[in-house]
């Protein structure tokens, strides 16, 4: 195993204008950990995952993965990299054009002659993974719950076996039974396909179950982060104020 985390930032900045939205950013995820990123609306939670897939540039600062620098990196070799990362899709993102078997091996077919038959069986082996069967394979996203969606956009992200998945809002728009289902889901295949997360999440429920670290994103500073348990113990008044969600306390 590699003695490097398996993504690191050290003192990445980015700006929009005046707009400061990433200042100083530090931090690491070691391989097999999952680290949840969270924060209000708007604080850089997006613009901070686009950096690390190299689709924006930092204005200073450094990303690495697996020890290699990506920021400055040329084309070719950034296409490498981010071949080790998945992405959930907030809204799962399916195509609805397609059934749901050539959905989720669409990243596996790319470029490549592959046959159906086995196309078909890899589709039902990732299914299975997260509760699915056959029933759904020649479905068409639309004709699927929203649950049952996620489920399958969550197949799409684990099918090409990517060493580090990012999760952005993974429960969003779910009822409180399914949003358990797909922690639950998420917590499993991250620890049986020994994949690194990354998540980005509003829900305290989320952040909760499926994450071994935490991070508070605030004006575009890592204002604290620590191991989950310890969330609720931040002594961070802006932590607090967003762990137990009032409107009252420092952020307006
Ligand atoms: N391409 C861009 N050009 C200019 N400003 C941008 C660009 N992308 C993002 N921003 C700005 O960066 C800030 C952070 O946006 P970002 O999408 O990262 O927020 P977020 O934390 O993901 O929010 P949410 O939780 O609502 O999805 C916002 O003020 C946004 O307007």
């Amino acid at each position: 195993m590699s003695d490097h985390p398996k993504i690191e930032l050290q003192g990445v900045s980015k700006s929009f204008g005046s707009n400061h939205v990433l200042r100083d950013v530090s931090f690491s995820v070691e391989p097999g950990e999952s680290m949840t990123i969270i924060g209000g609306s708007g604080c850089g939670k997006s613009v901070m995952l686009k950096c690390i897939l190299g689709l924006m540039d930092v204005d200073a600062g450094k990303i690495f993965v697996d020890g290699e620098e990506i920021t400055g990196m040329k084309a070719a070799d950034h296409d490498r990299v981010r071949a080790k990362f998945g992405m959930l899709f907030q809204g799962g993102a399916l195509f609805d054009s397609l059934p749901i078997w050539r959905n989720i091996t669409f990243a596996l077919t790319q470029g490549r002659h592959k046959r159906s038959s086995d196309m078909r069986a890899t589709a039902l082996e990732n299914l299975e993974r997260v509760g699915l069967g056959k029933e759904v394979l020649d479905l068409r996203p639309s004709e699927l719950s929203g649950g049952m969606q996620k489920r399958v956009a969550l197949a799409r992200a684990i099918a090409p076996r990517p060493e580090i998945i990012f999760f952005d809002e993974p429960t969003t728009g779910l009822d409180p039974i399914r949003t358990d289902v797909i922690n639950k889901l998420i917590v499993e295949l991250v620890k049986d396909l020994g994949i690194t997360a990354l998540t980005i999440t509003h829900d305290m429920g989320s952040v909760e179950k499926i994450s071994d670290r935490v991070a508070m994103l605030f004006e575009g500073r890592i204002i604290w982060s620590g191991p989950v348990s310890e969330l609720r113990h931040s002594g961070d008044v802006h932590v607090d104020q967003f762990v137990q969600g009032r409107a009252e306390g420092p952020i307006s």
